[in-house]
């Protein structure tokens, strides 16, 4: 008999993935019949998303759907037939971890901001190391100006500081994601809370004991308390973000003042009466943010001329018309 479950994947191998079912883990492979057939619509899983699978007693169990997902990182990836690769799944909050000493970098903030948004979850800014760092009041004061609509939480695994706070969001059934360079405090922190016996692992401790960071092998794991946490490899490497839609969240500043523009095609670039052009100069605006987010948006609108070129030579082969209308827009966007 062919038994049915649904669970959670708690990491992605190469061709090999665990999936957690009722607090019990098992591996699992892909089902070829759905995901490789040639009209096949099932997405590949990742970390964090929610499988149907096919129980094998004899050995690897067979996935055989990847549910809707609420919320989703995802990386431009060429070499997959779909141009994207998705990282992590159905994940509630971001905590965008940054260090207040070397690693502070407000513009790289900007980005990870951006992709939050983007993913479909909240941001939490959680700004680690507080107790090292120099001028922690002005560097927060930076932090919020940037940091629209997102809760911004100095702390220390040292010190416990500001500790207490970040308490609220380890709830049972959600599920926080980290994002943040490598050094940032990821495991330290993760650790500290554990110490604190609010929650804890069996993966951790096992992987602890090994002196191992708790990131090497399992990427999703299961507090006590029930709460879910992804910290992948994957989320390490920022370049290649889909960034467009989260944008208008991160940079919603920018975004209002565009709309008081004179002109409605306004460039920013000199025209009379631009927005853009006051609050750079009396200083609500500053020149960093504003080429910061620039650079951003040159970088998906890119993204967004190559999508349609690649889309419009699927088109040609049956419709030479549409073909001419999609290159005019993409001459359009190329000119900006
Ligand atoms: N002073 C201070 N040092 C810290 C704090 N948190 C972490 N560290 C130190 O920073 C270093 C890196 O911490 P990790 O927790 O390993 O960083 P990580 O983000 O997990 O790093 P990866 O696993 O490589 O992604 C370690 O030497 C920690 O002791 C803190 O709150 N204050
Ligand atoms: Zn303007």
């Amino acid at each position: 008999m062919k038994e049915k479950m649904e669970g959670f994947v708690t990491a992605v191998h190469r061709d090999r993935y665990e999936v957690r079912v009722d607090g019990e883990d098992f591996y699992a492979r892909l089902k070829t019949g759905v995901y490789y057939s040639e009209e096949r619509a099932e997405e590949f899983p990742t970390v964090g998303d929610n499988v149907e699978l096919v129980y094998n007693p004899m050995g690897d169990s067979l996935i055989v759907k990847t549910k809707n997902r609420t919320s989703k990182f995802s990386r431009k990836d060429p070499d997959n037939g779909r141009g994207e690769q998705i990282i992590a799944a159905n994940f509630d909050y971001v905590f965008i971890m940054m260090s207040l000493n070397f690693d502070f970098n407000l513009k790289r903030l900007e980005r990870y901001i951006t992709v939050s948004w983007q993913s479909g979850a909240q941001p939490v800014i959680v700004l680690t190391k507080a107790d090292i760092a120099e001028d922690l009041e002005q560097k927060v004061e930076m932090v919020s100006r940037i940091a629209i609509g997102a809760d911004i939480h100095p702390v220390s695994s040292i010190t416990g500081e500001g500790m207490e706070q970040l308490k609220k969001y380890f709830e049972p059934d959600k599920t926080i994601v980290f994002l943040g360079s490598s050094g940032v405090g990821k495991s330290t922190l993760t650790n500290y809370l554990l110490g604190e016996e609010i929650m804890e692992t069996a993966g951790i401790r096992e992987e602890d004991s090994k002196g191992h960071h708790t990131t090497t092998h399992r990427q999703l794991f299961v507090l006590n308390n029930g709460t879910k946490i992804i910290d992948t490899p994957g989320m390490r490497e920022l370049g290649m973000w889909i960034v467009d839609d989260g944008m208008e969240h991160s940079f919603s500043d920018i975004t209002n003042l565009t709309m008081q523009c004179k002109y409605s095609d306004c460039t920013h670039r000199g025209e009379p009466c631009c927005a853009v052009a006051s609050a750079l100069e009396n200083g609500t605006l500053t020149y960093a943010r504003w080429k910061n987010y620039l650079k951003i948006q040159k970088e998906s609108n890119f993204q967004a001329v190559k999508e349609s070129r690649s889309k419009s030579r699927e088109i040609k082969k049956t419709n030479k018309k549409m073909v001419r209308n999609s290159s005019k827009v993409n001459s359009r966007k190329e000119e900006w």
